[in-house]
């Protein structure tokens, strides 16, 4: 049996005054894909936040990766977040956004070229993500968290700005990733996403 990466229940977060998530339960295995689904509003940014450790639940139990998911080092050395997009450094180009990861993670799992190559940024390697498009940068955010080794990407709704094409594409890069014994949740509003990565869906329903 593969092991067992998340294991969440009974989770309850409430924001304000107002229950977001009521009773959700989510459980992941090493090389798994599950896709988190549902309306506007639902919670699955929040199920993700508190998948990631940022966002303690009123009740509920959360282990990822065999302990509570901690905003720590030592978590994030295992576990990819891509959320909002990232805050891009000055100066520095695609190129050598992916450069840096690579600089800071041990063990990469692309070099840079792979990395441009992937995603499809060849033509803008030498250009300032500030000059992309939403979808360059989507990509750019997601090619930089695929390059850096990790055991779990939590991805809030990947497909964002992204073509058709390119959903394709990314759906078989993330089969990739649990193919070589990866675990991807990912919060997403594209069935068709879901379906092309092999993902088990979770349908969240309204809290109140
Ligand atoms: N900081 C906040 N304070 C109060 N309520 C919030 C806050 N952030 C989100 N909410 C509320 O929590 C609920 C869940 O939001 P969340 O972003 O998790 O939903 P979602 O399912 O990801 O939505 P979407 O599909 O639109 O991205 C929403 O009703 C939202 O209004």
């Amino acid at each position: 049996m593969s092991e067992m990466i998340i294991a969440a229940y009974g989770v309850e977060v409430e924001l304000g005054d107002t229950p977001v998530l009521r009773d959700v339960g989510l459980v992941a295995a090493a090389g798994e894909v599950v896709a988190v689904v549902g309306e506007n509003g639902v919670g699955k940014s929040t199920l993700l936040r508190c998948l990631a450790g940022l966002r303690p639940p009123l009740r509920g139990r959360i282990e990822v990766l065999g302990g509570p998911p901690v905003d720590a080092a030592g978590f994030w050395e295992r576990v990819a977040l891509v959320a909002d997009e990232p805050a891009w450094y000055p100066g520095l180009s695609v190129k050598e956004h992916l450069e840096l990861m690579r600089a800071v993670h041990r063990d990469a799992r692309l070099t840079v070229g792979e990395a441009l190559d992937t995603f499809e940024l060849r033509g803008r390697a030498d250009l300032s993500p500030l000059t992309l498009s939403t979808g360059q940068r989507q990509r750019l955010s997601l090619a930089m968290a695929l390059l850096r080794p990790s055991r779990l990407l939590l991805l809030d709704e990947p497909e964002r700005g992204l073509d058709t094409a390119f959903r394709a594409r990314l759906a078989a890069i993330l089969r990739g990733y649990a193919g070589d014994g990866g675990t991807v949740v990912m919060a997403t509003h594209d069935l068709r996403l879901a379906t092309a990565t092999g993902a088990r869906l979770i349908t969240l329903e309204a809290a109140s």
